[in-house]
């Protein structure tokens, strides 16, 4: 098990306290034969809970305790698609992990397969709560010992976001400010931000750094950018750990095939490039539109950053790692090579053996022309830099998941828990 020797600075008056305040690390508490007893019961009670997958506990837990040295992640959001790969690598490098998902986008199947793999006590525990309920976040704070947050939880369509602007206001600030007033009520010092290169807009010059002026375009990437603003001048009055990692335009799936992206069909409109490629190979759609084929590029597509999310998922973990107390880093996340719709869609054909049919349809509203990375600056800082830049390659991993997930899923992963 990890011991990251940092100061727990959580105050011990906030930890949950079994039985009313009863401290099972005091010896002179445990005096008597029926109270080991108990204790055993209850022990085995909880045993028999997180073996059945259950997503309550009793405690004791190791959930609510750092004694044992074993760093404690809050994932929000992290029954999705970033979000459970994150959980995965995170469980593999021996944190210890806790999900928080509503399961409005995230599906609980992906919880499920995270359990089956990370099913010893105190490895993962899984809660169905809203972010936007600061009064259950609150609880939930106080009764785990959480000492990093990633927060992935938010809506994330682009398309969407132009036909339901407040939704997506709402759901992105309102919700990253509920985890930021629990952090600091509960003492968590380090938080990892999802952030996007939707925050840009489109910029003239290209690759995009860190420093290029953000002035966003579509309400998803303003959204972003006063999510960040209001960390940034957070920040400015906390010692908190902070990192914020723009994406550039995920794809792929865990390459051993146990996690994938599932979107909800009744959001196909809206969906990602990847899963429309997919859903026309598969014949759940019956073609691929390219929206816009007339913008400024050598294709008249548009040009985008692909990056796998294995890599993505280890930017993370690394960032993570290198988190300071009192500072902000701030890194794109991306490969520094743009590929144009149409080139993605002739890898999708590639690696699905599929010859997806293509309609041309005029351009999204909200979309920029071409945007790519310069990723410089997370290489040089956190000696991250993306392993997976074979295009075909990422959709293969996706495409065999997906193969084998017609449904994603599964239709009960999908409905409300
Ligand atoms: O069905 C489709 C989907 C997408 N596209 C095009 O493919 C390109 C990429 O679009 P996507 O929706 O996959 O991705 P976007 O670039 O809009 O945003 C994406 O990247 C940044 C992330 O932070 C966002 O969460 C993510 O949605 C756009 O030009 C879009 O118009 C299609 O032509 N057809």
């Amino acid at each position: 098990m990890l011991n990251f020797g940092r100061a727990r600075t959580q105050p011990r008056s906030t930890r949950s306290m079994p039985f009313g305040g009863m401290d099972y690390a005091d010896p002179k508490k445990k005096n008597s034969f029926v109270g080991k007893m108990i204790l055993v019961a209850v022990l085995t009670v909880s045993c028999i809970f997180l073996l059945k997958g259950s997503t309550s506990f009793i405690s004791p837990s190791p959930f609510s305790h750092h004694e044992d040295g074993v760093m404690h992640v809050l994932v929000t959001g992290g029954a999705g698609y970033i979000g459970s790969h994150a959980s995965l690598r995170l469980l593999k490098d021996s944190y210890r992990v806790t999900i928080v998902d509503n399961l409005s986008r995230g599906n609980l199947g992906a919880v499920k397969v995270l359990q089956a793999l990370f099913p010893e006590p105190g490895r993962l525990q899984f809660i169905y709560a809203d972010l936007g309920d600061a009064k259950s976040v609150n609880k939930i704070f106080s009764e785990n010992a959480f000492d990093a947050v990633m927060h992935f939880a938010a809506v994330a369509y682009v398309g969407e976001s132009t036909l339901d602007p407040l939704k997506y206001y709402h759901n992105i600030t309102s919700n990253t400010l509920v985890v930021l007033e629990a952090m600091a009520a509960h003492g968590v010092k380090t938080l990892i931000y999802s952030s996007t290169c939707a925050t840009y807009g489109e910029p003239e010059k290209m690759p995009i750094t860190e420093g290029t002026l953000q002035a966003p375009i579509n309400p998803y990437g303003k959204a972003k950018k006063m999510a960040e603003d209001i960390i940034l001048d957070f920040s400015k009055k906390s010692d908190m750990a902070i990192m914020i990692l723009r994406y550039f335009n995920v794809i792929g799936s865990d390459p051993e095939g146990r996690l994938g992206e599932a979107p909800r069909p009744e959001l196909r409109e809206h969906g990602r490039i990847s899963g429309a490629c997919f859903d026309a190979a598969r014949s759940i759609i019956p073609g691929l539109k390219v929206r816009g084929t007339d913008y400024d590029t050598p294709d008249g597509t548009c040009i985008r950053d692909y990056i796998d999310v294995t890599d993505l998922v280890d930017a993370h973990v690394k960032a993570l790692e290198k988190a300071q107390p009192k500072k902000v880093g701030i890194y794109n996340v991306g490969t520094g090579r743009g590929k144009s719709v149409k080139e993605f869609v002739e890898a999708c054909k590639k690696a699905t053996g599929v010859e997806i049919k293509v309609d041309y349809l005029p351009r999204r509203p909200g979309d920029y022309a071409k945007v790519y990375s310069d990723p410089s600056k997370i290489k040089q800082e956190l000696n991250w830099t993306a392993q997976h830049t074979d295009l075909k390659a990422s959709l293969e991993t996706a495409w065999r998941w997906q193969k084998l997930h017609r449904d994603g899923y599964g239709i009960q992963s999908a409905v409300s828990y």
